[in-house]
């Protein structure tokens, strides 16, 4: 983000508007197209640092903003943010008793930007990305309310279509997103997933979902076909 590659217009409006980074873009982006939040939803944003889409997440909602990462979060006014990982146990049980502590049973929306360090060995660097993904999948199963909506960043690859396929099991409404803020080159895009169907209700099929139906990438020029990864 420091380096000179990394100074594009984005990350000159994000230092000009007092955002900690130009991720910001990303979700005023997916917020403008998709309207996944709403102005009093409880939020958990997974891979949280170093604050950006927390501060995009108080500005559009009163409830409570709670943000996790692996790395300190420099504090930010009217939001938790803990440190740690968010697929472990541990940090669930935290979770867990700062919700119920703010009279909370389960979040309306979760997000999630989370990344891997890239090793810079493409298809390890994708794997785990997409490893990542499905973690998060799992923590909206024990923290999202049904109804509720799912971001998560991911990236097209090998497993790509697998991903997609568990985000159509579990949300009534699924579309994948570029964002115009997204860096060329690279394969970075955002599943959104609308109406959770809840722990009970998963697996149920949308009768307008088909996998041999071509995913539309928005933001794309091109379709992309679940084979095609
Ligand atoms: C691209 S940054 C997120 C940027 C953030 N959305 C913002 O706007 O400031 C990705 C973050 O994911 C975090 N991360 C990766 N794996 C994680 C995990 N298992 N638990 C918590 N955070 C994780 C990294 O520490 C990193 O800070």
């Amino acid at each position: 983000m420091g380096s000179q590659w990394g100074r594009d217009s984005y990350y000159r409006k994000a230092r000009a508007e007092g955002y900690r980074s130009r991720a910001a873009y990303k979700l005023l982006d997916i917020q403008e197209r998709f309207h996944v939040i709403r102005d009093n939803d409880n939020v958990i944003d997974l891979g949280c640092a170093p604050g950006s889409w927390l501060q995009v997440l108080h500005e559009l909602t009163e409830g409570q903003v709670i943000g996790i990462d692996l790395n300190p979060v420099p504090s930010l006014h009217g939001v938790i943010s803990l440190a740690g990982d968010f697929t472990t146990k541990v940090m669930h049980e935290k979770v867990r008793s700062i919700m119920s502590g703010a009279d909370i049973s389960e979040a309306n929306v979760i997000v999630c930007d989370a990344s891997p360090n890239l090793s810079g060995n493409k298809s390890y660097d994708q794997s785990r990305s997409i490893g990542l993904s499905e973690e998060a999948c799992d923590f909206v199963y024990e923290f999202l309310k049904p109804g509720g909506n799912f971001v998560v960043k991911t990236f097209h690859g090998d497993m790509f279509p697998e991903i997609l396929e568990r985000m159509r099991e579990n949300f009534f409404g699924v579309k994948v997103y570029r964002s115009k803020a997204a860096r060329k080159g690279s394969t970075e895009v955002y599943i959104i997933g609308k109406k959770f169907k809840g722990r009970r209700n998963s697996g149920d099929k949308n009768p307008e979902d088909n996998s041999l139906t071509p995913i539309k990438v928005i933001g794309f020029k091109r379709k992309l076909h679940d084979s095609e990864g």
